[in-house]
């Protein structure tokens, strides 16, 4: 029987909702779903590390990999370009396993072009103020950058009709089992499952 490709899903939200905390999450789930690691131009926080939380790149190295086709989308994003790597998110579902994007909007509808059956998720605030809070919490941002991160969530928040799902990051366990329940549900589509009996009968 011919192995069904995974799906693609992709998860969006302004910057602070809680996307990357709400994936830490669903990764103690022990779900058969793989990160995909982005390339971004941004200056590494404390912390982070190299080809774990992202590929740091030089702009110049940025623009090579446009130019060699070697994303998959990329966006620019207050200042800084952000991008996923297209080998990874094609050999992985090519092995039929699930990959997450975690991504912002302009990237995911670039997505939704390449991959129409993709699964689009839109997290959101309880309100602009928690947001704001958890930004500033999170302590990685000038005020500045805060203000332009808070500007850029409003219109992302107006995008949000272009996805398949909203779920709000009120907690962050309820926000992560919304996901998985998507997650789960998205396997048990008659479509998807119709593919797998076509190719289980044409084996007979
Ligand atoms: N449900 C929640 N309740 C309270 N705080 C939260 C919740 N979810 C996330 N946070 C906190 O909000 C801050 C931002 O979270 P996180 O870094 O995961 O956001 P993000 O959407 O991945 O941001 P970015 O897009 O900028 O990478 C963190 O300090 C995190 O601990
Ligand atoms: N279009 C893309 N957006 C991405 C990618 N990786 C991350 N992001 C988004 O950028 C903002 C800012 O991230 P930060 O780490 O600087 O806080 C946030 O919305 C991320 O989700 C990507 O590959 N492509």
């Amino acid at each position: 029987m011919e192995r069904e490709r995974g799906i693609l899903f992709v998860l969006s939200g302004p910057s602070g909702v809680g996307k990357g905390t709400v994936c830490k999450a669903l990764r103690g789930k022990d779900m058969d779903i793989q990160y995909s690691v982005s390339a971004t131009t941004r200056q590494p926080r404390e912390g982070e590390v190299n080809g774990v939380d992202y590929y740091f790149k030089s702009k110049e190295e940025f623009q090579t990999m446009i130019a060699n086709n070697e994303l998959l989308e990329w966006a620019e994003y207050v200042g800084n370009y952000y991008g996923t790597p297209i080998q990874y998110v094609n050999e992985t579902l090519d092995q039929g396993r699930d990959v997450i994007l975690e991504i912002e909007v302009q990237g995911a509808l670039q997505v939704r072009d390449v991959f129409p059956e993709g699964v689009f998720i839109f997290l959101t605030p309880p309100s602009l103020e928690e947001l704001r809070n958890r930004i500033v919490g999170r302590g990685t941002e000038t005020e500045e950058l805060i203000n332009n991160r808070m500007n850029v969530a409003r219109e992302e928040i107006e995008m949000m009709q272009h996805y398949d799902y909203s779920v709000v990051n009120d907690q962050v366990d309820c926000a992560c089992d919304r996901i998985q329940a998507i997650i789960t549900s998205e396997h048990c589509k008659v479509d998807r499952v119709t593919n797998r009996y076509k190719s289980l009968l044409g084996d007979e």
